[in-house]
């Protein structure tokens, strides 16, 4: 079996799964892992066993708290103090032949320990981006635990589950490489520059796309072109680039005196994005173009990202919603590249490509 996670894979996992047993903690009770336990109720999980959950401040490990549906609420201000050896513990005391921890955090220090998690033989599902789309040594030192065997669900950390990673996997076991890539990656971007006409103002857009679980926790980690740039380097690594941080160039949209302040003071400032972005959109108007935020990484490895005026006839300006859009150029698909496109943020998408990854292990 691969060490990463084929779709075909999960086709077969229920049955599996109840035969091998599978326990799993959750990392993250928030948008994305609460959507994960709404799914965990319903038939396509029954043959998992949640046996720990936790937010950044308490956790559960007790069979029936864990089975309250009101779980998610119930941790906001219910549970044990915040503790990993106990969350490890539950799964290593489950009895499960198959163990699986599910980040569903954006905490970089959780994301740092992936690969060790993985060296200590729990598999790893992960809508956290922060390893893989890190500093190169913490993608090295995770490509070193999945060729010791650890199994890596990273579908949601790209696309929100779109098939971008296991297609381009697909490719390159069939000896085909990856020449260029062009797109789409955000889906809180896609949302809000598919929408913005200057008729409203841009923050108010925002505030929508947070309310809907499309934002990082810290939307400023989207509107600096970090989340975009990290997609970047995740795609780019799994084809064979081993591009550092540093060799992204990244357009930050968040202005100079928002950077630094603490995220309460950033959301009650988020007017102050208006004006720039207003000046940019009638600019691009008065030209016939419109605004995408874009990432490219072109043949010789150089990579960047930010905002692009784009004629109306690009593919990119025919977005819709949240969708994410990724052409990928290769050997074999060289004189049209392959698109992969679709709705590409979303509690409800997200937390479906982590139950899909667990069940893949299955
Ligand atoms: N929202 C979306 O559409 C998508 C999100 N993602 C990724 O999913 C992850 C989660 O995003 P959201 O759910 O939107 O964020 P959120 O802010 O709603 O939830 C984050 C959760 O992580 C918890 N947390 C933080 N540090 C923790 C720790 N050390 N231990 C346990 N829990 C901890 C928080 O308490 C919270 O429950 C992020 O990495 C994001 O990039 C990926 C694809 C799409
Ligand atoms: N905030 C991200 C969510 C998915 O990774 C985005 O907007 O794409």
């Amino acid at each position: 079996m691969s060490a990463v996670l084929a779709e075909a894979d999960v086709q077969t996992a229920g049955a599996n799964a109840a035969a091998s047993g599978t326990a799993i903690v959750l990392f993250g009770t928030g948008v994305v892992g609460g959507a994960l336990l709404k799914l965990l109720n319903t038939p396509a999980a029954a043959s998992l066993r949640l046996v720990g959950a936790a937010n950044s401040r308490r956790q559960q490990t007790s069979a029936e708290q864990l089975a309250d549906r009101a779980l998610r609420e119930k941790l906001k201000s219910h549970g044990d103090p915040r503790d990993d050896a106990t969350l490890l513990r539950a799964l290593d005391t489950s009895g499960a032949a198959v163990k699986v921890i599910i980040d569903a955090t954006a905490n970089a220090n959780l994301a740092a320990r992936h690969a060790d998690w993985l060296a200590r033989g729990y598999h790893v599902v992960t809508a956290n981006k922060a390893l893989a789309g890190g500093e190169l040594p913490g993608w090295r030192a995770l490509q070193a635990a999945v060729a010791q065997g650890g199994r890596y669900g990273d579908a949601a950390t790209v696309g929100a589950g779109l098939p971008v990673l296991s297609t381009l996997r697909r490719l390159r076991a069939c000896g085909d490489a990856l020449l260029t890539l062009e797109g789409v990656f955000s889906g809180s971007l896609s949302y809000l520059f598919n929408q913005y006409d200057g008729s409203q103002p841009f923050s108010g857009l925002l505030r929508e796309a947070r309310k809907l679980g499309y934002t990082e926790p810290d939307p400023r980690s989207d509107l600096s072109g970090e989340d975009v740039a990290r997609k970047l380097l995740i795609i780019a690594r799994n084809a064979g680039f081993a591009l550092g941080t540093d060799e992204v160039e990244v357009e930050s949209l968040v202005p100079e005196a928002l950077r630094s302040v603490d995220t309460d003071s950033f959301l009650a400032r988020l007017e102050e994005l208006d004006e720039p972005l207003a000046r940019r959109h009638a600019e691009a108007k008065a030209r016939g173009g419109v605004l995408r935020f874009l990432a490219r990484l072109n043949q010789r490895g150089k990579a960047r990202v930010g905002l692009v005026e784009v004629p109306a006839t690009h593919p990119a300006a025919r977005l819709y919603g949240t969708d994410n859009q990724f052409a990928l150029t290769t050997t074999r698909y060289h004189s049209q590249p392959l698109v992969i496109q679709g709705p590409g943020a979303g509690p409800e998408v997200t937390a479906q490509a982590l139950l899909g990854d667990v069940l893949a292990l299955t």
